[in-house]
């Protein structure tokens, strides 16, 4: 863990897919019966883990180049993957160890918690309300505004809702999209090891970078 100076914070926003829950399995079964239903091939866990990270639509359009099909050809292939996905984001969905004490122990502490994901806002507050995840006081998910992920706006929509400012935030996440999205918005970057980040990160600068979420706990829970 790189250890930089404590230093206050008022709100956490967290990614979701990759930091608070392993939901690939869920992503690649609703991917696999999107192109079973086209007759496609069905790729594995670890290819659909390297296509996470920019919302539906680039999942979608990564799942259908992998598969040999070319994308404008199946424009009813998103729908028809959210339509698998948001009948049941449950299944192939896990909480990562640390999750619901972390989110506990800040909303102990007084700190303004919010959720800024590039999954769409439905099955988003499906898989929050199941597993009881949060409290959130903002859920900003990839179809909630025009732009997504590592656009700033969304983060900066959650900072606002949150009524907090950008410098007394933490944003924390598991991918190089989340690093970009901090960037952009002047935000305090936590990067979380064992996620769905595949490769090096260029010009990575997180403020604090730890290998799983109880080891988050142990450097920002300050009783
Ligand atoms: O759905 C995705 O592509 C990634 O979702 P995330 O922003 O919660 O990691
Ligand atoms: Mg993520």
């Amino acid at each position: 863990m790189t250890r930089p100076s404590p230093a206050p914070f008022d709100a956490v926003v967290f990614d979701l897919d990759g930091t608070l829950i392993d939901s690939a399995p869920g992503m690649r079964a609703a991917a696999c019966a999107m192109l079973a239903d086209l007759d496609l091939p069905q790729p594995d866990l670890a290819t659909v883990i390297g296509f996470v990270g920019n919302g539906a639509p680039k999942l979608v359009e990564r799942c259908l180049l992998w598969a040999g099909a070319v994308p404008e050809a199946h424009p009813g292939a998103l729908e028809d993957f959210l339509d698998h996905y948001t009948r049941d984001p449950l299944s192939g969905t896990t909480v990562y160890d640390g999750a619901r004490d972390l989110l506990a122990a800040l909303a102990a502490r007084g700190t303004r918690l919010g959720l800024c994901t590039n999954k769409p806002e439905v099955p988003t507050r499906a898989i929050l309300d199941a597993f009881d995840l949060g409290p959130f006081a903002s859920v900003v998910g990839g179809d909630t505004l025009p732009k997504r992920k590592p656009d700033p706006a969304p983060l900066l929509r959650v900072i606002s809702d949150l009524g907090v400012t950008a410098v007394a935030t933490l944003y924390v996440g598991d991918s190089i999209t989340d690093w970009l999205t901090a960037r952009a918005a002047g935000v305090r970057y936590v990067h979380v090891d064992g996620g769905y980040q595949t490769g090096p990160i260029p010009d990575f600068e997180p403020w604090l970078h730890v290998a799983n979420l109880r080891e988050a706990l142990e450097f920002l829970y300050r009783p």
